[in-house]
């Protein structure tokens, strides 16, 4: 109970004991268990849930899904210079600018120390980069108050792949092929985008008839 209330969890309705207040105190809980601590986005396991889910999704619709992995930049220096209470500002700014420059449908999450992900579902490839980049300077644009009289700004390298669409795939294997292009970001300087280049699906109707039993999507030829 004390580690509801101090994440603000603490006012259960109904009677201790009661059917609502047991569910309440599930509802909490699971809440609990499923966000980041410091910045109170969606944690690794709530993520990794979330991308099972998506790819479950994308096998049967065929939808374009985004992965996005975002990790910022030299956040080490901003550590040794500023100290940790600094470091913990700039990733809870961080936070909340990814979750309020995504649509409601989009999972934020905090994957890592200074790594973040964005799962994107129904992103359409033509926009991934734009969507992308968005994420990228809104972050570079923000200016993050670490003193009354002292602000600072980072920047960060993001990463994206797509979810093969008709074809099961694992979270692992989506997660790496973006963090492969998070590595390309990395390496060609940091402060960047670099997205896999979607492929061109080569699924035959065929085969979406094995995958969907007949009941195949008509405006998903290709
Ligand atoms: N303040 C704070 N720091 C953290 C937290 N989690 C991880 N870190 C720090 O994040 C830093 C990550 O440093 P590196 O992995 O070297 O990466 P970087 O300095 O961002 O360099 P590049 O990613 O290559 O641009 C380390 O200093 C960690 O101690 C946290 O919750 N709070």
């Amino acid at each position: 109970m004390q580690l509801l209330q101090q994440s603000g969890h603490g006012d259960l309705c109904g009677a201790p004991g009661s059917v609502a207040w047991l569910q309440g105190l599930i509802d909490a809980l699971c809440d609990l268990s499923s966000r980041d601590a410091l910045s109170g986005l969606a944690n690794r396991r709530a993520f990794e849930a979330a991308l099972l889910r998506e790819i479950d999704r994308v096998a049967r619709s065929g939808e374009p899904a985004l992965l996005l992995i975002l990790d910022i930049d030299h956040f080490k220096r901003v550590n040794d210079s500023y100290g940790h209470r600094v470091g913990d500002l700039v990733i809870t700014a961080v936070a909340e600018t990814l979750q309020e420059c995504v649509r409601p449908m989009d999972l934020p999450a905090r994957i890592g120390g200074e790594e973040f992900a964005v799962i994107l579902p129904n992103c359409a490839p033509a926009f991934a980069s734009t969507v992308a980049e968005r994420l990228r300077t809104r972050i570079e644009n923000r200016i993050i108050e670490i003193s009354p009289s002292q602000a600072l700004g980072v920047t960060v390298s993001i990463g994206g792949a797509f979810a093969p669409q008709w074809v099961r795939s694992t979270a692992s294997l989506w997660i790496e092929r973006a963090d492969l292009q998070l590595y390309r970001a990395k390496s060609e300087g940091r402060n960047r985008t670099c997205l896999e280049p979607t492929p061109v699906s080569t699924v035959s109707a065929e085969e979406k008839g094995l995958l969907f039993g007949g009941a195949v999507p008509e405006d998903n030829d290709a």
